[in-house]
């Protein structure tokens, strides 16, 4: 099958390598990138010659941002060629849209390394699908905040520093402030509950980072055996669900607090499987480039995958709720004593504690918030 991809950067060049190097079935036959950057005789700066060639069967759009990757995905699927992509952003903005498209043309649309890079996460959500419902999912999904939370607490690192590392090690996002105020765990959750709930994930869902997570954060939670992760979860019940990524305090004992670096950790639970989890590498360009090159190797083997939104779960916050620590020195309406310099209120929603956040954000901007875990 002959290739095009869009963006040749840290994921676009893992792409190109890993097809060179070992899947003799495919050929990159072209490469959209920028006019002062063609250096090989593949790379066009014009997206028309990709779309126009009836000989490019299926474009892989890693370029990222929302524009012009939202319309060069819709004009390749309504030109009938398949289309993979690892950017998130565009996909949990324009799934639906996407999804319409490609099924009119008759055409794959392929999203596995837009969450956890290599982890088959969404192909196996698919799979347990094809049973039962999956009542929930949750999980480390984001590389830059893990790798960010494990250099502070094992090398007494400054977060400042370990994010640049991160951008220097090509697995931080090209704006860093995605990665740390969980806009990136945002996109992959909606994405995540939009394939295991059939809904089409509102983009209004609480959303918390750690940008403001400090040393002292985690001595005060290591005084009481938790660390802290930034999660993204999804529950689904008796025709309701509900979403959220926020900052969770998590037990020492769990696999979620033993992450290191930048793998992602993502856990699902249904019926009869019980509880899955999946760990690797969420990030980095082989990985994730090779979760984009599984995509097109089950698109020459002819998997299509449907995705359908319409089976109108309702959203309800009240689903996801529990104890909130707050470290400020803003007054946090029914909170009580936590540890020095921090309180706790018993139970909240997510959406009730992101909105005491925010009020506690405007008289002190430093306010760090997490979840306590169920299991902590
Ligand atoms: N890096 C990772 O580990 C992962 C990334 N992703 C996602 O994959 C996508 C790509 O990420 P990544 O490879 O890291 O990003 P990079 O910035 O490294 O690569 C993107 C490349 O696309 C180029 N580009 C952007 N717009 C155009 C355009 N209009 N025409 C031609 N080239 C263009 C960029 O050029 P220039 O730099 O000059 O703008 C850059 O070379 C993003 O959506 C990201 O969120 C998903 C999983 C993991
Ligand atoms: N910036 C992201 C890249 C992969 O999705 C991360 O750090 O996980």
């Amino acid at each position: 099958m002959k290739i095009a991809i869009l963006g040749y950067g840290t994921v676009g060049r893992g792409v190109a390598q890993i097809i060179e190097e070992r899947v003799p079935e495919v050929e990159v036959a072209r490469i959209l990138e920028l006019p002062d950057r063609l250096t090989d005789p593949r790379m066009t700066p014009n997206y028309q010659d990709i779309v126009d060639d009836p000989a490019i069967e299926l474009v892989v759009e890693c370029m990222g941002g929302i524009e012009p990757a939202h319309t060069f995905i819709l004009q390749a699927l309504n030109a009938g060629k398949h289309v993979v992509t690892s950017n998130k952003a565009v996909v949990a903005a324009h799934f639906a849209e996407f999804a319409e498209a490609a099924s009119k043309a008759g055409v794959g649309l392929l999203i596995e390394a837009s969450v956890g890079g290599g982890i088959p996460w969404i192909a196996s959500i698919e799979k347990v699908r094809r049973i039962e419902d999956v009542q929930s999912f949750s999980g480390i999904m984001n590389g830059t905040t893990n790798y960010i939370v494990y250099s502070m607490l094992k090398d007494g690192a400054d977060f400042a520093e370990v994010l640049s590392k991160a951008q220097e090690l090509g697995f931080a996002e090209r704006d860093p402030t995605a990665d740390i105020d969980g806009i990136d765990v945002r996109n992959k959750t909606i994405i995540s509950a939009s394939v295991a709930f059939d809904v089409a994930c509102t983009q209004d869902l609480p959303v918390s980072g750690i940008r403001n997570l400090t040393k002292y954060d985690l001595s005060l939670f290591g005084s009481r055996d938790l660390t802290v992760k930034l999660i993204g979860r999804g529950v689904q019940a008796d025709g309701r669900y509900a979403v959220s990524v926020e900052p969770v305090a998590v037990s020492t004992s769990t696999l979620e607090a033993n992450v290191p670096t930048n793998f992602n950790l993502v856990t699902l639970d249904a019926p009869s499987i019980g509880e899955l989890k999946f760990y690797g590498q969420g990030a980095g360009s082989l990985p994730t480039g090779n979760a984009i090159v599984q995509d097109i190797l089950d698109c020459v083997a002819g998997r299509r995958p449907t995705y359908d939104f319409s089976r109108g779960l309702v959203y309800d916050p009240a689903m996801l709720h529990g104890p909130y620590v707050f470290r400020t020195e803003a007054t946090i309406p029914g909170a009580k004593f936590y540890e020095p310099g921090a309180v706790i209120v018993d139970d909240l929603t997510a959406t009730q504690a992101r909105a005491l956040l925010d009020d506690a954000l405007k008289s002190d901007p430093t306010t760090f918030m997490a979840a306590v875990s169920a299991n902590s």
